[in-house]
């Protein structure tokens, strides 16, 4: 080895800092330097000074970085936040980053803006009116690529159009894989995806992309090579897959579901007898068009005849020209065979998808007669027959079935909640009676309610039974009726109002358990029914809500405001009587404090006569009195015990009067 290939390099033993001096390896955290000279040879020093080379590069790299954080950089890519975001808006973060992904993010970015970066494909109307676009698309190839090959359809003309129409096709395929598909959520381990790396990944590695990739292999590039043909677009099918797509989400959204299966179904037929037809026109162009009898004799539209022919072949219809080569009886044959099956299947179909429609009306009308077969041959009364049909029709014209609580039973108690909330929850929070009650409480109600019809006339309560339920209107109106043959309506409920809960929320003893007045449907009444178990049940977890219900039932009427509060728990009553007025209200010394000495007075029908001609002008007689009595205080109640100073039994003597004296 000679002296000049030798050179004398320093290493700091610990840091091994390569130094060209041993005092440059000094320093003062190393107070004494264990240098040694390393002789090296020419080649190997080389080496080591590009090495220390690349080291100060990367140094400078580093400095570089200190004074612009997000130059690019393997290690690392810059933080996300707007303002880097904005100022770097057309700059790939990444290295892997290409020219066309560099290209693209602009418009990457305004689509995920007016899209956003996922979309759920069961619920997005966006998704499936695209869905529909792709779908045209690809029955645009479905049928006419058959059609192109087989008739003669390609002239020069026409070529311009088939070119565009296709170009138009092929870029819808191409948005649908670039956009959309790499943006829906999929579930996974019951958790649903949203992130856009993630779905696109997944969408990457599905068989659906890969039927979507070859669906839109420019093989129309064989054109060139053999000229303008439909055959080389047949790929463009792979994409089959969105049609059905579309024909579920369609079907998940439709109220009525059952015609878009209808559609679909005879699209099915159309596009079978299509095929056939197409085939019809390549067999003819085989044995010579207009050579045989059988054959497509080459005038009119090529299509329509062929059409026709398929259509009287394939439904086997008949009445067409006999075969007569091999070739000809082959055909017929397979066409023959074919349609027995395909058809028969076809038309099961149409039967299962018309039967799934109408499946509700024909339960409604096989419950009906067998409901009217049963009461013929229990020879119950015309009459009641007729009421019992009548509920039926009304019953299913009204909520298109007959039992509700049958259909919300099937579905889990959060989802009847959901449904329970959104129809009725409004409703019951403006009711007065439960105003200041624990909202649970009503949700709990709610789940508890059934809803049951009435029919005009039909008694819903009859003064004297024992209450078991209470009412809450949903539709129609009911009457409190009472006096001689129940002619007189003391007040008129509408939608909205609760009735029955006297008897329910008052114990048994002394009778409070009964009902204290008749009440009957107006015209057809549509009511929701509450059992006192059920509102019992309910009660007991909501001691706050029973006292809330308690008060709604029991609490004095002092005032105006307040009296409004103890009747509208009845609905709506009629407005304050002129009279009343005059007798100076509810106020003091005002109406109610003269009726509250009937509490003392009250020992006959005299007094009361003499407290109603006091009040009410002309004065109401008393056999009137006498009847209203009689069919408003309960029986087990002494007969000491005021009428007047029940405010629901005041209503009643004001709409009599009302009624009377107007
Ligand atoms: N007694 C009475 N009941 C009324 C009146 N207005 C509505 N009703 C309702 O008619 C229902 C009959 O049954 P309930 O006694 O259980 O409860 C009664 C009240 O809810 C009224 O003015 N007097």
């Amino acid at each position: 080895m000679s002296q000049s290939s030798v050179r004398t390099l320093y290493v700091r033993s610990k840091s091994f800092t390569l130094c060209s001096s041993p005092t440059d390896c000094y320093s003062e955290d190393v107070p004494s330097p264990e240098s040694r000279p390393i002789v090296i040879s020419k080649d190997f020093d080389a080496q080591l000074i590009e090495i220390v080379q690349q080291y100060r590069q990367r140094t400078e790299q580093f400095k570089e970085k200190v004074i612009d954080p997000y130059a690019s950089s393997p290690e690392r890519s810059p933080p996300v936040n707007d303002k880097v975001a904005k100022e770097h808006k057309y700059m790939c973060p990444k290295m892997e980053c290409t020219c066309v992904d560099f290209l693209l993010k602009p418009i990457t970015d305004r689509v995920d803006k007016r899209l956003g970066t996922s979309i759920d494909p069961f619920t997005d109307r966006k998704y499936i009116a695209w869905l529909s676009l792709v779908t045209i698309a690809f029955n645009y190839n479905l049928w006419f690529i058959p059609v192109r090959m087989a008739f003669p359809y390609h002239d020069p003309e026409a070529v311009p159009l088939w070119f565009t129409l296709d170009i138009i096709a092929d870029i819808i395929y191409v948005i649908d894989i670039i956009v959309f598909q790499p943006r829906l959520q999929f579930c996974k381990g019951g958790d649903i995806i949203y992130d856009k790396d993630v779905i696109k990944k997944k969408y990457r590695g599905s068989s659906r992309f890969q039927n979507d990739v070859l669906s839109v292999l420019p093989s129309d590039l064989l054109y060139f090579l053999f000229g303008f043909k439909s055959v080389f677009r047949i790929n463009r099918l792979m994409k089959s897959e969105a049609f059905f797509e579309f024909s579920d989400r369609l079907e998940g959204i439709m109220t009525k579901a059952y015609i878009w299966r209808v559609i679909r179904t005879i699209g099915y037929l159309m596009f079978i007898l299509h095929l056939n037809a197409c085939l019809y026109y390549v067999a003819s162009e085989y044995q010579g068009i207009g050579k045989t009898k059988w054959v497509y004799s080459g005038q009119g539209s090529a299509y329509l005849r062929c059409y026709y022919f398929a259509v009287r072949t394939l439904i086997n219809i008949g009445g067409l020209p006999e075969p007569h080569t091999v070739f000809e009886i082959t055909f017929q044959l397979a066409n023959f065979f074919v349609g027995v099956f395909v058809f028969s299947s076809l038309i099961g179909q149409m039967r299962d998808v018309i039967g799934a429609a109408t499946a509700s009306q024909t339960y409604f009308r096989a419950s009906m007669d067998a409901c009217v077969e049963y009461m013929v041959s229990n020879h119950i009364p015309r009459l009641v027959q007729t009421r019992v049909r009548t509920w039926y029709n009304y019953t299913w014209d009204s909520q298109g079935m007959l039992d509700e609580s049958e259909l919300l039973e099937q579905m889990p108690l959060v989802m009847r909640t959901a449904i329970a909330v959104d129809i009725n929850l409004a409703t019951f929070q403006k009711i007065d009676l439960f105003k200041g009650c624990d909202n649970q409480m009503l949700v709990d109600m709610l789940l508890r309610l059934k809803s049951i019809v009435y029919l005009p006339g039909d008694f819903v309560c009859k003064k004297g039974d024992i209450g078991k339920e209470m009412y809450i209107i949903k539709a129609g109106e009911v009457q409190v009726i009472g006096g001689p043959d129940n002619k007189i309506v003391f007040v008129t409920l509408k939608a909205g109002c609760v009735f029955g809960e006297i008897s329910l929320l008052q114990s048994s003893a002394n009778g409070g358990n009964r009902r204290t007045a008749n009440v009957a449907a107006h015209g057809f009444a549509n009511l929701f029914v509450l059992d006192k178990k059920d509102l019992n049940d309910i009660l007991i977890h909501y001691p706050e809500s029973q006292k809330v219900l308690a008060k709604g039932k029991t609490a004095p009427v002092k005032d105006e405001g307040e009296k409004k509060k103890g009747l509208a728990m009845f609905g709506q009553k009629p407005p304050t009587p002129k009279m009343l007025r005059a007798f100076g209200g509810f106020g003091k010394g005002g109406l109610l404090e003269k009726l509250r000495v009937c509490d003392d007075l009250m020992s006959g029908i005299m007094v009361q006569t003499h407290i109603c001609n006091l009040v009410f002008h002309p004065p109401i007689h008393p056999s009137i009195i006498s009847s209203i009595n009689q069919s408003i205080i309960p029986p087990s109640l002494p007969p000491s015990i005021c009428p007047f100073n029940h405010p629901s039994n005041l209503s009643i003597y004001l709409s009599i009067y009302l009624s009377i004296c107007k």
